[in-house]
């Protein structure tokens, strides 16, 4: 990874205080153009937090995140997506009652102008349907026949797809994925590292938090490790050990020097 180019996504000194815990103690942050960044730590080492903060999902307390090199400062979710930065959260943010053309589009329906003109605007369930058909496909995820089929009828992997595919079809500059195989089956979760490789194919890329190692070390450029609220080291999944990075994550080693920037 050429770590001499321009993040297109960083964050410096966060800080996120929940009372009298400290979730993000000067946490720092880094991803590059085209890389899979995973972010690993212990449970409660603050990586959902770091990950909340820089989606807009949680205001820090302190600290600053650029985006291409410019500022920005997320007050919702919304905010991010806006700007290119499309999470797919642990719980998937999906309404299992709304079909998968729906889901796809949630929060930014497709309109047209309804019988009483530009003033009434109907949902154009054709174009998202279209639309969606064509994404999916084109990150080969075929085994679903049926646009129109409710969320709540697919498998754990299915829906997984859905979710990453919606990531993947309009973040426009970083896609970021919290625990995506955490409750899928072996098969399902094949799909979706797959799906992860799809996605940086296509230029798109990722951070991705994961506690499932061999996931980790099988897709990921660079390795973040969180440890007590801050980015401890950065590591190249190539020249460590999956065991020594579970060491460096639980604090029975210590990182070497020059791994804060690998
Ligand atoms: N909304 C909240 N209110 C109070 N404390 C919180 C809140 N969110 C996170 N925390 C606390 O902040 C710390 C970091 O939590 P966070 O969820 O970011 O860690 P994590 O590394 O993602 O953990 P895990 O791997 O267990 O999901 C924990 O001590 C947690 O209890």
């Amino acid at each position: 990874m050429n770590t001499s180019v321009q993040p297109i996504l960083s964050a410096r000194g966060l800080v996120k205080r929940y009372g009298r815990v400290t979730a993000l103690d000067n946490a720092d942050f880094d991803l590059y153009p085209g890389e899979i960044l995973a972010v690993i730590g212990d449970n409660g080492a603050g990586k959902s937090s770091l990950i909340k903060a820089i989606s807009g999902a949680v205001i820090p307390d302190e600290g600053e995140i650029k985006l291409e090199g410019q500022q920005v400062q997320f007050r919702s979710p919304m905010e991010a997506r806006e700007a290119g930065i499309e999470t797919v959260y642990q719980n998937l943010a999906l309404s299992p009652a709304l079909s998968i053309a729906d889901n796809m589009f949630l929060g930014r329906e497709l309109r047209k102008p309804g019988i009483m003109g530009q003033w009434f605007r109907m949902l154009d369930r054709p174009a998202m349907e279209k639309r969606a058909r064509e994404k999916l496909n084109e990150l080969g995820l075929m085994t679903i026949q049926n646009i129109s089929q409710a969320v709540e009828t697919l498998s754990g992997g299915q829906r997984q797809g859905v979710a990453v595919a919606r990531a993947a079809a309009f973040g426009s500059k970083v896609v970021i994925m919290d625990e995506p195989t955490a409750a899928l089956g072996v098969k399902e979760s094949r799909r979706v590292l797959e799906l992860i490789l799809d996605v940086k194919k296509r230029g798109l890329p990722i951070v991705l938090i994961s506690h499932n190692m061999p996931h980790v070390f099988e897709v990921a450029d660079r390795i973040h490790i969180h440890r007590l609220g801050r980015r401890l080291c950065v590591v190249d999944p190539k020249l460590i050990s999956m065991s020594d990075a579970v060491a460096l994550m639980t604090g029975a080693k210590k990182p070497p020097e020059d791994a804060l920037a690998a």
